[in-house]
């Protein structure tokens, strides 16, 4: 789905398909110049992270197998709750693993700072971060994230794999939704 079949419900396009392919090609150059020929495992947090995982596993060079969690802290609206879920746990063990999490956004970073505790407590070697999106404004903890696509402003925003109540995933580009789709 492109921006011109939901037009009336976006404000604005942020990142078109072919600036989000080259910004995936340049994470995939950075994950593969530090973790390349180590055994890394790519974690991909469903259902947001979908286009972010396919895309980027591809641009990669090396082997890196992956594995999925669902969690969830949105319920259906446009605020985290901050209370996290596991909806589907990992099947790999951790124990001694380098592990990369892949993730569509930081908002308030209340869901990756969960999750990176969570992980880090199955005993994994090292547990880093690669978000496509991050909104520095929304923060409500600190996270030290290792690969970051773009720093946005503090609005809600859809499309690749991202969602208001389950919809507009299948846009290609990321973009701002309209207040009076969620108002
Ligand atoms: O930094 P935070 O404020 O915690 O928000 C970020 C999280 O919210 C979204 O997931 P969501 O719970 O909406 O589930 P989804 O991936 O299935 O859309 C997104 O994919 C992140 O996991
Ligand atoms: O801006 C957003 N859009 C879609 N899903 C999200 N989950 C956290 N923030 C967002």
């Amino acid at each position: 789905m492109k921006a011109e079949d939901v037009q009336g419900d976006l404000t604005e396009v942020l990142f078109t398909r072919e600036e989000i392919e080259a910004k995936i090609a340049e994470l995939a150059a950075a994950v593969d110049a530090d973790y390349r020929g180590r055994d890394v495992l790519l974690v991909g947090v469903l259902k947001g992270a979908v286009m972010v995982m396919a895309d980027l596993c591809r641009a990669l060079k090396g082997q890196y197998p992956m594995d999925w969690m669902a969690v969830s802290s949105y319920g259906s609206g446009t605020k985290s709750s901050g209370v996290v879920r596991i909806l589907k746990d990992l099947d790999t063990d951790l124990s001694g693993r380098d592990v990369l999490i892949v993730e569509d956004i930081i908002d308030s970073g209340l869901t990756l700072s969960w999750l990176r505790a969570n992980l880090q407590s199955r005993r994994a070697a090292s547990v880093e971060i690669c978000a496509l999106l991050r909104k520095p404004e929304a923060a409500k903890t600190a996270i030290d994230v290792r690969y970051v696509g773009w720093d946005i402003p503090n609005e809600f925003v859809v499309g690749y794999g991202l969602d208001y109540a389950e919809k507009y995933r299948n846009l290609d580009c990321i973009a701002t939704l309209a207040p009076h789709v969620y108002e």
